[in-house]
């Protein structure tokens, strides 16, 4: 298998590992990101321990852990067959041969699923503590300390009640892959039908493995998500299940959220729980990230107004997909009638589905072209903007609001017209910025005349397929 993207991870990572000081690094991101995998690539070719915890008692972790440290040169002489307690067995980390290749001779030990260690012995951090402020902290030594239980990384190992607080050297939270090195999963693909793989599966290295390249997308979608048995048929209740101990009630939320309620009071309403029970729920489903909450760019100012109510969104993909289409359609698929809910239910509305994640993907784009230097100014953000009566799929403003770009993304059949600049020029006069630039995204290119526009015009820009998966 190819190791596709993470430059950024892996540049911080290397970048952490050729500094001088003693570090330690938190690195934390939902199941089945890639935590994994990036550290095993980060790590080769590197003297280094990977210990990968289980769901285990002390006993056997330390078991497991001894029998791997005298394996990489720890000197076993001194333990019968293990270590006693952490205290010791992290006290021999400095016993391990060093990298001489490397000039600072830096060690490198990872934890990967380090929650599982402090679950069967919560004295585990403030042990850590206690080593590093003595002796760790002087040594040539790279520690990680990886997992996916968020909630628990972030409320015991990051927060300041913590041992461990103040100590990291540097937190990573792992993200979803951008559609540029997802869609470098299925090379293949036409720019249109990348696209739609990217709707459906999102930016989650372990989903967009279970597509095969040589397969076309419906034939895909069919066999490896409508089929029972597949993985991603029940990967969405197996995560849930492994999350949360009340699915029903979880299930039920993601699913109102996917039909459309995105104020809090709709969603308590329709899944007849208390707004105060419902936040509780919604609050477990942002910190696992399956759920997020988008506030509207400030008209006045281009800065998220955290004061304006903002819209609850299912923010995995792959749950978007499976909620508005596995889901309602359970009992069919369960009588293997594939074809039908694809032909019936799944082919007539993708492109409409597919429409958000079209929006996402040119808001990234215009993300990483503000990086670049490229955008006609530099963005101090970017996003969407809506009112009660209007909506701007992407907006992008400068510090003093005196620069503004304002983006339609048209993810459809026809090419973009003369009206969609009409459009955005009137919904846009609601928003300030003296200087402003109009970015048209489609999937299907631009009218003549709109073409000719642009030609003469440098704040009107064209944004076809070719561009937003090529040249930045
Ligand atoms: N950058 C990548 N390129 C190619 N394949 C990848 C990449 N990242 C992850 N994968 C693959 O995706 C799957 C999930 O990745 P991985 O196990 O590293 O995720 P994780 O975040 O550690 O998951 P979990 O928290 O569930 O253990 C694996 O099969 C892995 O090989």
């Amino acid at each position: 298998m190819r190791f596709i993207g993470r430059a950024n991870e892996l540049d911080y990572l290397e970048s952490s590992y050729a500094d001088k000081r003693a570090q330690l690094v938190i690195m934390y991101g939902r199941r089945r990101v890639g935590k994994t995998e990036t550290l095993a690539h980060f790590a080769a070719g590197k003297p280094h321990l990977f210990f990968s915890a289980q769901s285990a008692t002390k006993d056997e972790q330390l078991a497991a852990f001894s029998k791997q440290m005298f394996a990489a040169g720890a000197p076993a002489a001194r333990y019968i067959d293990r270590y006693p307690d952490w205290q010791t067995a992290l006290s021999d980390l400095v016993t391990l041969p060093r990298n001489s290749s490397n000039d600072n001779g830096r060690r490198l030990v990872i934890f990967d699923e380090f929650p599982y260690l402090v679950k069967s012995d919560p004295s585990l951090p403030s042990v850590l503590q206690n080593l590093w402020d003595r002796t760790l902290q002087h040594e040539d030594i790279m520690i990680i300390l990886c997992g996916s239980a968020m909630s628990f990384i972030e409320k015991e190992i990051l927060s300041e009640k913590s041992p461990l607080y103040g100590r990291a050297t540097g937190i990573l939270k792992m993200q979803p892959m951008p559609y540029w090195d997802a869609t470098a999963f299925l090379p293949d693909y036409t720019d249109e039908d990348k696209t739609l793989a990217y709707a459906i599966l999102g930016g989650i290295p372990h989903y967009l493995l279970q597509f095969d390249p040589d397969d076309d997308l419906q034939t895909n979608i069919e066999n490896r998500i409508l089929r029972k048995g597949t993985a991603l048929y029940s990967e969405v209740e197996f995560l849930m299940h492994q999350e949360f101990r009340e699915t029903a009630t979880y299930n039920s939320i993601i699913q109102a959220v996917a039909l459309g309620a995105t104020q809090l009071n709709d969603i308590a309403q329709k899944t007849l729980l208390s707004p105060q029970k419902a936040s509780t729920y919604i609050a477990n489903l942002i910190e696992v990230g399956l759920l997020e909450r988008e506030f509207p760019a400030n008209a006045k100012t281009v800065e998220f107004s955290k004061g304006m109510r903002g819209l609850y969104h299912i923010s995995d993909n792959f749950f978007r997909f499976w909620f508005a289409f596995v889901f309602p359609n359970r009992s069919n698929l369960e009588f293997g009638d594939i074809g039908g809910v694809y032909r019936y239910d799944i082919e007539p509305q993708l492109h409409t589905f597919a429409a958000s994640a079209f929006e996402h993907m040119c808001a990234d784009w215009l993300r990483r072209c503000n990086a670049a230097g490229t955008l006609p100014f530099h963005a101090n953000i970017i996003g969407r903007w809506w009112n009660s009566k209007d909506e701007i799929d992407v907006v992008a403003g400068n510090r003093d609001s005196t620069r503004l770009l304002l983006g339609e993304c048209k993810f459809r059949n026809q090419p973009i017209d003369m009206r969609v600049l009409q459009e955005l020029r009137r919904k846009g006069s609601q928003l300030r910025g003296e200087q402003r630039w109009y970015y048209l995204f489609s999937l299907n290119g631009f009218t003549e005349s709109l073409r000719n526009l642009a030609e003469h015009d440098d704040s009107i820009r064209l944004i076809d397929m070719k561009t937003l998966f090529g040249a930045r």
